[in-house]
């Protein structure tokens, strides 16, 4: 099956680095520039050569005549880009490859493909796994989730490479809330320790953040061995835990009193408002995305949310 990557920031262009090892991949960006010259991604994704069988376009009807097309773009601009190009999108097998939550909506990106393109197969590949590392080749495993699992198992094995393993299931809620809300967790893990609050404190944030990821999937019906698995606790470890992560360098930045450069990529943000809204309409207890979403607002700074998580009621584990 024939693949393309649409989107050709550091995510999308590290995925059509690794495909490229199985057969031509066509990598789309709206502006590919001199990339297709250079035979690199500069801005995004420096030092990783393009290989042969990588050919860039900006012409997304050359992109979409591909099987398979993955969705790299970044979540809060998903349903703006679907929407544009709905007709050529349509029938399509769609594999969304973003984290996160819908602003304005609450919804994760399957559900907004499955809004925006009616007709097409959603998917989503998700899992711990740094642009840069699936790009210099090292090991990485993924979960990709389709509801339709004849198509899932084709997508597994079409999008196995020498150096990324994919597993599958059919629970996209569960997939796609375990790579939106890590992130948030994320961001709350790097104020703690830029703050200097100390590991042991990282490690709780980690643990309490897993108990409200698991709270909400439980409450939208996900499958709570989903958020067990690559797509939860996997991305989750790696996350909060990695100053590759631009959403933990972002909770660094905050927990040190420094400012952070906003036109990064940074999916846990936004998330973090939407969770909080979908939290308090659902009655859902969600005090460490409370605490970030107050963070990123100004309404609270590191010490103060962190004594009232401290001072929150004594109860069970
Ligand atoms: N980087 C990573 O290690 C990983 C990232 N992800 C996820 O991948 C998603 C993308 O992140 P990442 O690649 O890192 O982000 P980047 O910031 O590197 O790039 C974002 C890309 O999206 C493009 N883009 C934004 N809006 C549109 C639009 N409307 N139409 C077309 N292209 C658009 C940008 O194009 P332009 O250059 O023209 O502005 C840019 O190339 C995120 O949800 C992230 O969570 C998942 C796993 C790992
Ligand atoms: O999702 C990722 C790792 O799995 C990338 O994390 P950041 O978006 O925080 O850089």
């Amino acid at each position: 099956m024939s693949i393309a990557v649409l989107g050709a920031g550091a995510f999308g262009t590290a995925l059509a680095i690794s495909l490229a090892q199985n057969g031509p991949v066509v990598l789309w960006a709206r502006d590919p520039g001199t990339m297709e010259t250079e035979r690199e991604n500069r801005m995004r994704l420096p030092g990783r050569p393009f290989p042969k069988a990588l050919r860039v376009s900006g012409e997304l009807n050359v992109a979409c005549a591909a099987d398979i097309l993955l969705i790299a773009v970044p979540m809060q601009q998903l349903r703006a880009f679907l929407s544009e190009h709905s007709q050529i999108l349509s029938q399509k097998t769609l594999v969304a490859c973003c984290k996160g939550i819908e602003l304005c909506t609450g919804l994760g990106p399957v559900t907004v493909i499955s809004q925006a393109v009616p007709d097409a197969i959603p998917a989503i590949l998700t899992g711990p796994s740094f642009a840069a590392d699936i790009a210099r080749g090292l090991p990485t495993a993924l979960t990709l989730a389709c509801a339709d699992d004849t198509a899932g198992q084709a997508l597994q094995q079409a999008l196995t490479t020498s150096n990324l393993r994919i597993y599958r299931t059919t629970d996209t809620i569960g997939a796609e809330l375990g790579g939106a809300l890590k992130n948030v967790i994320a961001i709350a893990c790097g104020a703690a320790i830029g703050a200097g609050l100390g590991e042991s404190a990282r490690a709780a944030l980690m643990t309490r953040g897993y108990a409200e990821m698991q709270r909400l999937a439980a409450h939208l019906k996900a499958d709570p061995r989903t958020l067990s698995g690559l797509s939860g606790f996997g991305d989750l470890t790696l996350t909060c835990t990695s100053t590759q992560s631009r959403n933990y360098r972002l909770g660094l930045a905050l927990g040190e009193g420094q400012s952070f450069d906003p036109s990064v990529t940074v999916e846990g943000a936004a998330t973090a408002q939407a969770v909080d809204e979908l939290a308090q309409k659902e009655g859902l207890d969600m005090p460490i995305t409370a605490a970030v979403a107050g963070l990123l607002a100004n309404r609270l700074d590191v010490a103060t949310a962190m004594q009232s998580l401290l001072t929150r009621p004594l109860k069970e584990e």
